[in-house]
């Protein structure tokens, strides 16, 4: 089956899902954007900027934006959801019911990278508790070593996306290809959806090595070893070994790890000046997706007892208020293993 889409909502106007929007409307697509903010809808259809999240970035004069949920549904064949991992449930659930009122059949995609904090779940079984089991196998997740910064200024960008459902897979692919932004399917989503999630956690701890002064060996450990762990905790959810060496998993870990357009990294490095959370928080003005996923991976690997010393240090300093230096000191000195038993 040919997939040739033509109207597509973007839920979410933040640095993501405008980048996002932005592809789809150079791509040919008819593309609405949906946002909270009536000031915001109006500088993208105005001014074709969004100022807040991409200073200075020109959207296409295409893009159309509104306040409307149902005008920015209305027709749509693809539905892609860029909201924060925290905002997903509740924007599912309003998606969900207008769906239904109006008729709609949509491939679902979400291009966010988190677990709830609560129930520890990945935004594709959000989304499929709030929409609608009917299209629990059918979504896609968009997922990769991406940062907005760079698609914009259409920078080489290679993306995954993943979903059991390859039609559906291979539909998002072909919307979103083009000669900067190669696209992969893979049918792995919760490894994909996993290694999104959990590379967060590492960046906190990379941005953390730098802002203390550490150098290279030091950030090559800690995403060897942070690897190891997330691949450890992912399989034991039911992730396919091999997606933490594909893009959504060694790959968007080496970008977070290493890009000063993160925002987890440069919370890290703030932090390891010696920034206190809630400012770090405060001052971002921007999701930092690590900070509220650390608790929800600390939370897992021990009820599923799966060793992960460099997430519990980094929830110990996120929510216990630990020393950054004392929480190394502690890793740094934990009794020997083998490199073997340990991947
Ligand atoms: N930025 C990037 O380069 C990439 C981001 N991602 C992922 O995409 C997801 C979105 O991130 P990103 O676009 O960067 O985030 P931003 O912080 O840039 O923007 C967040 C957007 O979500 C809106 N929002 C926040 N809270 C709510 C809410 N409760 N209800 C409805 N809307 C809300 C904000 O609206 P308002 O302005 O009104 O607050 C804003 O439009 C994250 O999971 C992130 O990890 C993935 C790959 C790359
Ligand atoms: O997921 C991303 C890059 O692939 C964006 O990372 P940050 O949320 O840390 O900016």
């Amino acid at each position: 089956m040919v997939f040739l889409c033509k109207k597509v909502a973007v839920i979410g106007a933040g640095s993501w899902g405008s980048v996002l929007a932005n592809i789809l409307v150079m791509n040919g697509e008819k593309v609405k954007i949906w946002s909270r903010r009536q000031e915001q809808v109006d500088e993208l259809n105005l001014e074709h900027t969004n100022k807040a999240y991409l200073s200075d970035v020109k959207l296409s004069e295409k893009l159309v934006a509104s306040n409307n949920l149902e005008e920015v549904l209305k027709e749509s064949e693809l539905v892609l959801l860029a909201v924060p991992t925290k905002a997903m449930r509740e924007m599912s659930h309003k998606v969900g019911l207008l769906i239904e009122k109006l008729d709609l059949h949509p491939v679902i995609v979400h291009a966010s990278k988190g677990l709830e904090l609560e129930t520890h779940k990945r935004i594709s079984e959000i989304i499929s508790e709030e929409i609608s089991q009917e299209y629990a196998a059918g979504i896609v997740a968009l997922s990769g070593p991406s940062h907005a910064e760079e698609v914009a200024c259409h920078d080489l960008t290679l993306i995954t996306a993943a979903s059991s459902d390859l039609q559906a897979a291979k539909s998002v692919q072909k919307i979103f290809m083009n000669s900067y932004f190669r696209v992969y399917t893979n049918s792995d989503i919760i490894g994909v959806e996993l290694g999104a999630a959990f590379k967060n956690i590492i960046a906190l701890g990379a941005g953390a090595l730098n802002g203390l002064g550490y150098g290279d060996d030091a950030k090559a450990a800690l995403m060897t070893r942070g690897l190891a762990e997330i691949a450890r905790l992912g399989i034991a959810l039911g992730a396919d070994p091999l997606t933490f060496i594909g893009l959504s998993g060694v790959g968007d870990l080496i970008v977070t790890c290493t890009s000063v357009h993160s925002r987890n990294w440069r919370a890290g490095n703030q932090l390891g000046k010696g920034a206190k959370v809630e400012d770090v928080v405060n001052n971002m003005g921007m999701v930092i997706e690590g900070l509220t996923t650390v608790k929800a991976a600390y939370e897992l690997a021990k009820s599923r007892k799966i060793e992960m010393p460099i997430t519990e240090a980094i929830y110990q300093v996120v929510y216990q208020g630990e020393e950054i230096k004392t929480a190394i000191e502690d890793l740094m000195t934990r009794e020997g293993k083998s490199e073997e038993e340990t991947f």
